[in-house]
């Protein structure tokens, strides 16, 4: 797994090979090892080289290992052992240099980076910390405020940067491993002590504490209770303050707590799953591996208001060409302005030029007559979106794929009114469009497995978590919030308070809580979907009856807000009051207190007191049951593609690893047992009865998450 070979006839080139990313397995350790080895005991070998194959110098760690028992020679004393070699050993890096392999990289006297290349130490990601020395070698070379940036948020920085931080010693334009051998043999036999990292201290930094603290402080903050980000800037202390031996035995100590740590694994499980669902397949048997997709170099948004906005933006930054159509001339030229601003802000960021040109705006549906897929984003009005379906229909050339932006309609429905269904599926975004992660591609019984794999790719051009999932009401990620919310009203019924219940969410590390998102995503926005489905009534009546609606319970509390104009921020009162509309800082209300207050009484509830665990039990197991459902009814294909929706779409923690993760973290046996203790005492709350396929997965001996498809698969053969 790592090849040997003398090139220039005294430089040994030593090439990873380890398809795709040539992660260090034990077998490419065993190599790197033996051909180091081999190298430094060669008379003829003056320098050394160390390349990846196939233009990516090495990914890190083997992820995969970490779950089993490592075998193998391990990564440390191999580093170690190339840095003290008495000949210069270069890293040649192509691609990506990340986590084990920067440490390698760290490790040799010099590194030689193509400019394409990424360079990091992305372990924080993974629940880790660098700690095959990184934690030690990096601050000790390019001084502790850089490398704490790099080790706590894990980012990767281009070989520009790394060359102006010093991490890279040369950056080329031209082949990496001709320029690497080149320059090692130009510093062949010359002193390595001055190139050991290892043996410098770290460059003095003045009111160090001060810096720590300050750090801390903000990694704390943003770590939402991760915790390999804090044992990231406890490990770059011990390199600042200890000598390296002792910040060696520091990084061991605070590596050997992460290693085996649930958040790890739930981390590491994300990184798996956010690649797996990108290997979607329906119901049908389609599958991403047997479908084309179709070529997509034009496109079309329909209606410009917030969300058709965001997806002209995230469309443009691809490069595609875009049609953004808005009938309103007054919207259009809104919109107009509101997009340029975006495509402005964005490509300053990116420190590319602003994809203006991309964007030709019109007021006129027939402008999208040549475009190979359109996306419909106008208001969430049945009737309006067949309207504009079938107008597409008549007015695209043939094979044009039409996609709603819809949140709640049904999308076959709209597919049934155009007369080519199978062309036909939803690209449910979430707002801001151009910023936020996920996409949930839906598709109906009648789209072609082309047509999911064109959106799906698009998804993924766009920088999109992309998930393919059925057709159903609120599809995935929304379906399964309704359960979520309704507990969260019941609670309130019940004496809990929005801050109780917005504090025990976020202290187990959502962003928001129930009723700080609420207000912020506007109340108004349930109440009129809660009115469109019958469920609303005048607010007079009292008693339980008042509070079962359609034969299941109901809190009418959300209603009752809105008919006090209280919709959240954006009128300044909501769950919570504001200094002013639009503003963002949630105070505690005293009149909802007493709102509260009232309508237990008058509803004949006795407020009792309410702990942090029921919240979270009654909130995201109900949650959790939903996905069970979800999953029994082939909605989503399996568990990643619920919970890579869920942290890349709604704030869950993603070191909780998503709620389906974090269901078999708890153990399913415990979560039915919870959810039964629950419907026993709310029985006419159907979300709390427990899923079938729960009771079926707990039956068959709680088989482990990575089984549950096999398990799914054969619990339903057996119905
Ligand atoms: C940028 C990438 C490298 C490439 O991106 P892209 O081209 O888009 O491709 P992907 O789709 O992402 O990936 C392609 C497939 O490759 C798989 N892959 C990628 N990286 C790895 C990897 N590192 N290991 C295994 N597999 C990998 C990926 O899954 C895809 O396959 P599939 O589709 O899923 O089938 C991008 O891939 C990327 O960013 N990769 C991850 C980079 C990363 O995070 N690297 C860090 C890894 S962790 C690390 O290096 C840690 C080092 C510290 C030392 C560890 C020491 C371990 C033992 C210590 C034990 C301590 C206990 C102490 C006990 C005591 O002493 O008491």
């Amino acid at each position: 797994m790592a090849e040997y070979n003398r090139v220039s006839e005294c430089v040994g080139l030593i090439t990873l090979r380890n398809p795709p990313v040539n992660a260090l397995s034990a077998a490419v350790r065993q190599g790197i090892v033996d051909t180091v080895q081999r190298a430094l005991s060669d008379p003829n070998v003056k320098s050394v080289v160390i390349c990846g194959q196939n233009g990516i110098f090495c990914g890190g760690a083997d992820i995969k290992e970490f779950g089993s028992n490592m075998t193998g020679p391990p990564l440390i004393p191999m580093i170690h052992a190339i840095e003290s070699a008495n000949k210069p050993v270069v890293a040649a890096i192509e691609g990506s240099a990340l986590g084990g392999g920067l440490e390698l990289a760290l490790g040799c006297h010099y590194r030689i980076a193509h400019s394409k290349a990424r360079l990091g130490l992305p372990e924080v990601s993974l629940g880790l910390l660098p700690a095959a020395g990184g934690s030690q070698r990096l601050p000790r070379l390019i001084g502790v405020p850089a490398a704490l940036n790099l080790i706590t948020t894990g980012r990767h920085v281009t070989a520009a940067e790394a060359l102006q931080l010093g991490i890279v010693d040369q950056v080329t334009d031209h082949n990496t491993v001709a320029a690497a051998v080149k320059f090692a043999l130009s510093v062949a036999g010359r002193s390595l002590d001055p190139r050991r990292i290892s043996t410098h201290p770290c460059p003095q930094q003045p009111d160090l504490d001060a810096l720590f603290e300050e750090v801390m402080q903000k990694v704390r903050q943003s770590a939402r209770g991760a915790i390999a980000p804090i044992a990231c800037v406890q490990a770059v202390r011990a390199a600042a303050t200890l000598p390296y031996a002792q910040g060696m035995e520091r990084e061991r100590e605070l590596m050997a707590t992460l290693f085996t740590s649930g958040q790890a694994r739930a981390l590491q499980y994300c990184f798996f799953a956010e690649r797996a669902v990108g290997r979607w397949r329906m119901p049908s048997g389609a599958r991403w591996d047997t479908s084309k997709p179709r070529p997509v170099h034009k496109a079309a948004v329909i209606g410009l208001g917030t969300m058709g906005r965001g997806i002209t933006v995230a469309l443009a930054q691809t490069g595609l060409s875009v049609i953004a159509v808005e009938t309103q001339e007054k919207q259009l030229m809104e919109a107009k302005q509101a997009i340029s601003g975006m495509l402005e802000r964005g490509a300053k960021r990116r420190g590319v030029a602003p994809a203006l040109d991309g964007v030709i705006y019109s007021q006129n549906i027939q402008a999208v007559a040549d475009v190979d897929l359109v996306i419909e984003a106008v208001f969430e009005d049945i009737a309006l979106k067949t309207k504009v379906f079938q107008q597409l229909s008549a007015v695209c050339k043939p094979g044009t794929l039409l996609c709603t932006n819809t949140s709640a309609l049904d999308v076959d429905q709209l597919a049934s009114e155009t007369p080519n269904p199978e062309l036909v599926v939803g690209m449910h975004f979430f707002a801001p469009a151009h910023v936020m992660k996920l996409l949930e591609v839906v598709y109906g019984p009648r789209s072609s497995p082309q047509a999911v794999a064109t959106a799906m790719q698009l998804g993924k051009k766009m920088g999109k978590a992309s998930v393919a999932v059925g057709n159903c009401r609120g599809f995935v990620g929304n379906r399964m919030l309704k359960p979520y919310i309704e507990e969260a009203f019941f609670l309130l019924e019940e004496g809990a308070t929005p801050e109780l219940v917005d504090q025990a969410l976020e202290e187990f590390g959502f962003p928001m809580g129930v009723f700080r998102m609420s207000d912020l995503s506007g109340l108004d926005v349930g109440w009129r979907v809660r009115k469109g489905d019958g469920l609303v009534e005048p607010g007079t009546a009292s008693g339980r009856s008042a509070r079962i609606r359609q034969g299941r319970r109901y809190s009418p509390l959300g209603d009752l807000l809105c008919e006090e104009g209280h919709f959240g921020q954006k009128t300044g009162r909501g769950w919570y009051q504001y200094d002013k509309p639009g503003s963002r800082v949630a105070r505690f209300d005293p009149w909802l207190h007493s709102f509260l207050g009232a309508y237990r009484a008058q509803h004949g509830l006795v407020a009792r007191r309410i702990d942090h665990q029921e919240v979270l039990e009654r909130c995201l197991y109900a949650l959790i049951n939903e996905g069970f459902h979800i999953l029994d009814d082939g909605i989503a294909a399996g568990p990643e593609d619920i919970d890579v929706i869920y942290v890349s779409g709604y704030g869950w923690p993603r070191h909780r690893g998503g709620p389906m993760f974090y269901a078999n973290m708890v153990g399913l046996a415990k979560v039915l047992e919870r959810l039964e203790h629950y419907q026993q005492l709310h029985p006419e709350v159907p979300h709390l009865q427990p899923s079938s396929l729960l009771r079926r997965l707990v039956a068959s001996g709680s088989p482990p998450i990575h089984k549950w498809g096999e398990a799914i698969k054969k619990l339903h053969s057996q119905l």
